[in-house]
């Protein structure tokens, strides 16, 4: 999915450049009739001329007002958007290609990726088509009005110019493409610096990647300073280049080597920065340009990745599930065998201890009993149907999943509890007594508004993991995996909240992961996973 943003904001840049262009050529206009003026001037005295010239005096302002508004409109959508669809693309990517991914490299990629996207279609393709181009052919058109022997003389001026400001502006790009590069670096270290506290302060790493920051930053601060001084020596060399075109008009004029008028010379002056201006702007916009495209075409192949077509094609799952069965299922994950030949049947109305020692392929497994990985050979069957030819998103509407990563999302403690379903404030807290949170929840500031951090930081383990289970008592679905969901309680509170959820697992179909012994009192079958194979023993 590649993301067209001409397409989307189609009618924003249309009016955006078509502005535009409109004011290019009230400009240009009104140098040809400034000329007019000046060479009735003493002569004849002729209304119309003075309203056209007055009229597109005044118009240029005022468009030029009003074209602020879809400027700024297209300048925060666009970058926006760009995110929106970052995240749209994150709800829809294959799992194995998500885990690939590093979130804060693609924090990064997203935010360079999103300003650049902007820059090529409003700052060098948007101010082409409105500005650069129009403004050239129009200011042209008009000197040709004044005299067409001068266009051949001005076309030579654009070659010199070209070749002369392209030359510099190759030492430009590499400058920036350098500085962009140390930019990237430091930003990871800065991010790596802010969410690795902990590590980075025990392990005492923070004096050297403070150091290297430092490093980083006084070399980045040096190009970027050459970097400006280039640009302006390109702007101040450009002025000189164009002020010599205007002596070597005026000498030419006064020589009677050309013969115009004194408003056509008046004219012609004005004319020279017009037509020169945008070839200068232009060449510093390409550099820019350049750069951007490969800050674009990083975003772009994250838009790429391989979507999870599963998730919405394939036919919709309504029925209970009552049976879940591996049968002769493997898995590869990145050339590595994680599990072999596989069968399992799994009913609704018992619970599965599913132990194993660490790296069995546990995890794996439910996740490709989850539709997150899809299976190398062998199938995972719903109702005796291949889960493949379900929709996972009907699938998700009966499973209900406790991670054994934090499972505790940046928001407020309800959130975190029922996400956005209506549920009453009572039948919450009650629910919080149940899994052992009450007393954490009379000391918790702001009651189940109060905002839990990214991670749930400022929790600890057991209570985030406790937070999450109270979702439990909040869901439909027929299919519960807990995935070591409470490996970070002690034995008591442990013992309590299965009490406590007891009569919420009736019923279901539910496959525990534990390393402890203890909880698989609570299963009704033990299933035991050896690396690479899983073995179903009794209970
Ligand atoms: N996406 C992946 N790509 C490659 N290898 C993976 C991937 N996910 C897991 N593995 C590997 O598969 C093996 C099984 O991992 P898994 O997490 O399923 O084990 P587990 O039995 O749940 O372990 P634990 O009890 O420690 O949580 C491990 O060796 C792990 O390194």
């Amino acid at each position: 999915m590649a993301i067209d943003l001409w397409r989307h904001f189609k009618k924003g840049l249309t009016v955006y450049i078509g502005i535009g262009i409109a004011v290019s050529f009230l400009s240009a206009a009104n140098v040809f009739y400034f000329q007019k003026l000046l060479d009735s001037f003493g002569k004849t005295f002729d209304w119309s001329v003075v309203f056209i010239y007055g009229l597109t005096l005044v118009l240029v302002p005022l468009l030029s007002y009003l074209e602020q508004k879809p400027k700024t409109k297209l300048h925060n959508s666009m970058y926006f958007y760009l995110k929106e669809q970052a995240l749209v693309k994150i709800s829809k990517i294959a799992y194995s290609e998500y885990l690939q991914i590093g979130s804060g490299a693609l924090l990064q990629k997203t935010e360079a990726g999103a300003a650049a996207g902007r820059n090529i279609h409003l700052n060098f393709y948007g101010r082409l088509f409105k500005e650069l181009l129009p403004e050239t052919l129009f200011n042209l058109a008009f000197i040709a009005m004044i005299d067409k022997r001068l266009i051949p003389a001005i076309l030579v001026g654009y070659l010199v110019v070209f070749i002369v400001t392209n030359l510099l502006l190759k030492v430009l790009r590499s400058l920036k493409e350098h500085a962009l590069v140390s930019e990237e670096a430091m930003n990871s270290t800065f991010i790596r610096g802010l969410t690795e506290m902990v590590t980075f302060r025990i392990n005492k790493r923070f004096e050297k990647e403070i150091a290297q920051y430092k490093n980083m930053s006084a070399d980045t601060t040096e190009r970027l300073t050459k970097m400006t001084m280039i640009h302006e020596f390109f702007f101040g060399f450009f002025a000189v280049l164009v002020a010599l075109i205007k002596v070597a008009i005026v000498v030419l004029a006064f020589t009677n080597q050309i013969t115009v008028s004194l408003g056509g010379l008046a004219a012609l002056i004005i004319y020279v920065d017009r037509i020169y201006t945008p070839v200068a702007i232009f060449n510093v916009i390409f550099v820019q340009y350049s750069l951007d495209k490969v800050a674009f075409a990083r975003l772009n192949e994250f838009f790429y990745l391989p979507e999870d077509k599963a998730l919405t094609q394939g036919d919709p799952l309504s029925e209970t599930i009552n049976y879940i069965t591996v049968k002769d299922l493997s898995v590869i994950l990145q050339e590595k065998k994680i599990l072999t030949d596989s069968t399992l049947e799994l009913k609704r109305g018992a619970i599965y201890g599913l132990v194993g020692e660490s790296g069995a392929g546990k995890s794996t497994l439910i996740k490709t009993i989850l539709g997150l990985y899809q299976p190398t050979t062998g199938a995972v069957l719903i109702n005796h149907k291949n889960l493949a030819a379900y929709n996972l998103n009907d699938y998700y509407q009966h499973v209900f999943y406790l991670s054994q990563d934090a499972p505790i999302f940046q928001g407020t403690l309800k959130e975190n509890i029922i996400f956005d379903k209506e549920i009453a404030d009572e039948e919450i807290i009650a629910v919080l007594e149940k899994c052992q949170l009450g007393a954490f929840y009379q000391a918790l500031k702001g009651g189940l508004s109060a905002e839990i951090g990214e991670k749930g930081a400022n929790l600890s383990g057991g209570e985030k993991q406790r937070i999450a289970f109270a979702r439990l008592f909040f869901t439909n679905a027929e299919v519960i995996v807990l995935d070591e969901a409470t490996s970070a309680l002690d034995e008591t509170t442990e013992e309590k909240l299965f009490a406590a959820i007891k009569d919420q697992l009736k019923n279901k179909l539910v496959i525990m992961i534990t390393h402890r012994p203890k909880n698989l009192i609570y299963a009704d079958e033990i299933i035991e996973l050896k690396k690479t194979q899983v073995e179903a023993a009794s209970s």
